[in-house]
């Protein structure tokens, strides 16, 4: 059974919370015990060599937190220093009772001002001044502090979420007052401002610990954002059947290339032909042929009548899908092909590169997507289409606007690439590693992509199954040859790769 990974507004947390805790049963502060036991866990197996840690307390349930792995790692021998802020409001029923069980091991100094902070060499910081609960910017001794814990060489590591970070919408926050960690072990679910590249400076890396919030609630909790992981793809993707023929595996068109831009219609047809695809025929420019046929032999070469580029496709097969786009320039011919291809193709069609930025340009093309259309954008592509955002969590309404505005599919590219449907719902993708950043690597996206469309995947399927086994062939270079070294032939070649992890 497919497991949904949700994405939850962390003003819908304290629900889950009180529903674990009245159907479990567990108490809460039983379930706070818990959650620190296991972040304290966590944290060791990480942090190997601990020197010592200072842990600063606020006064909600992340404070108590706080508390409570103090007490657990002054128990595994670590060396232990508590602070908490001067003149802060009272303590939560929890952070009370935890501040007082640490009370019985150790003392708690309090900050009067920001220089009371401080390090020694070595220790480790442990975050839990503000959690989920944080509804405002940090202001007063809080901030001073938090400025001064980022100003400190000390290793930072924050409870549940970096004190001052807001869950999800981060536009009204002040970015000097947000902790900036190393590593965030965070409770049962990623926030929303985890996948975005702009809280990157303060979340660190980052990791969900399971602390068996209950499944019931987690299941009926409606939302509308959700991740993709290995064990959602091994889930939906389906089994080769034993009689499959080239027939049964789908027959794709990929439109790309343009005289000495042949790269990226290599690098997509290399990656549909490791993909799965029955037939693969590449629409490419008259003179493109034999680059095509001796670097991918497996594919039929389809030759516009132009030798350069792409003006039009001359025959329509009976293609379960088409890819447009890589690399095929934005002529005036080329503007006509895409055009007249739109008009007169309703299937699955992937759109990338120059043919998203040839609809950016001929504002009208918009109005021919339809419900078999999936654009696959970059950051600036995306942009050229949608306009600019303030920042990244602005970019993701816009993006799911303009998904349900056009009735499309998307795929925003980058780290966590995220899928926008035209129900607006975001999935974002948990593999790929920084070393894909690299010319190509998108063209071997939508050569991955045509294959699945050719097999008659739903969209949305496809797309989760798609992009996370792309980020996975990434995945899979890096562990080899390293990040530096990964390039888009590689995460092409190294398709084969990541389908066999992902294959029952
Ligand atoms: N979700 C869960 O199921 C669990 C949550 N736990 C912890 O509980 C935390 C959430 O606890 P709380 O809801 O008490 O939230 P916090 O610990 O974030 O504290 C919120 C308190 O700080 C105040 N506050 C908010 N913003 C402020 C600001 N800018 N300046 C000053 N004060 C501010 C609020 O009025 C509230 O009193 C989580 O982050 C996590 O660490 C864990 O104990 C385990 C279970
Ligand atoms: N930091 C990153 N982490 C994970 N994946 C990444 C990262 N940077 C880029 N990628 C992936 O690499 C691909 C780059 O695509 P794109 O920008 O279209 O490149 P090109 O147009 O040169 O082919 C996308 O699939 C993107 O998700
Ligand atoms: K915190």
């Amino acid at each position: 059974m497919e497991k949904l990974n949700k994405v939850f507004r962390t003003a819908q947390l304290a629900a889950i919370d009180k529903y674990t805790i009245e159907h479990e049963p567990v108490s809460s502060l039983d379930l706070m015990e818990r959650a620190a036991g296991i972040w304290t866990d966590r944290f060791l197996k990480i942090f190997t060599e601990v020197a010592g840690v200072v842990v600063i307390a606020g006064n909600g349930n992340n404070g108590g937190d706080g508390y409570a792995i103090a007490r657990l790692l002054n128990r595994r021998g670590v060396p232990v220093r508590v602070f908490r802020i001067a003149g802060t409001q009272d303590r939560s029923p929890d952070c009370e009772a935890n501040y007082r069980r640490w009370l019985t091991r150790g003392k708690v100094e309090e900050l009067k001002q920001a220089d009371d902070l401080v390090l020694q060499k070595g220790e480790i910081v442990i975050d839990a001044i503000f959690g989920s609960g944080l509804n405002r910017p940090v202001t007063g001794l809080a901030a001073r502090i938090i400025k001064q814990m980022n100003a400190s060489v000390n290793r930072v590591v924050a409870v549940d979420i970096p004190s001052g970070l807001a869950g999800e919408d981060n536009t009204w926050n002040d970015p000097e007052t947000i902790v900036c960690a190393e590593y965030t072990f965070t409770f049962q679910f990623p926030k929303l401002a985890f996948m975005l590249a702009e809280n990157e400076k303060y979340v660190g890396r980052w990791e969900v610990l399971d602390i068996g919030l209950h499944p019931e609630i987690i299941a009926r909790q409606p939302t509308d954002w959700f991740y993709t992981t290995e064990d959602t793809v091994k889930a939906i993707l389906p089994p080769s059947p034993v009689f499959a023929h080239k027939g049964t595996n789908g027959k794709g068109l990929l439109i790309a290339g343009s005289y000495g831009m042949m790269g990226a219609a290599v690098l997509g047809a290399k990656a549909a032909v490791r993909s799965g695809i029955g037939l693969l025929y590449c629409h490419i420019p008259g003179k493109g042929i034999e680059v095509i046929q001796t670097t991918v032999p497996e594919a039929i070469p389809d030759p516009d009548e132009s030798a350069e580029r792409f003006s039009a496709v001359c025959k329509l097969r009976d293609y379960d899908a088409i890819a447009v786009g890589p690399a095929i320039g934005q002529g005036p011919e080329t503007v006509g092909g895409l055009e007249k291809l739109l008009r007169t193709w309703r299937g699955t069609t992937i759109l990338d590169a120059d043919a998203l930025n040839i609809i950016a340009e001929h504002r009208e093309l918009l109005d021919l997507l339809h419900e078999g259309c999936i654009l696959t954008p970059h950051m600036k592509e995306f942009e050229r289409l949608a306009g600019k955002s303030v920042n990244d969590f602005e970019r993701l309404n816009k993006l799911s606007i303009f998904a349900n505005q056009y009735r499309v599919h998307i795929v925003l590219k980058g780290a966590h690439s995220v899928i926008a449907t035209p129900d607006r719902r975001l999935f974002f993708n948990m593999s790929g590693n920084p070393g894909m950043a690299k010319g190509g690597a998108g063209d071997v996206l939508t050569g991955v992509l045509l294959a699945l469309a050719a097999n008659k995947l739903n969209l949305l399927d496809l797309l989760r199954i798609g992009v996370f086994a792309h980020g996975l062939a990434g995945d899979c270079v890096a562990e080899k040859e390293g990040r530096r070294g990964c390039c888009a032939g590689m995460i092409a070649e190294r398709m084969g790769e990541a389908w066999k992890r992902l294959e029952k």
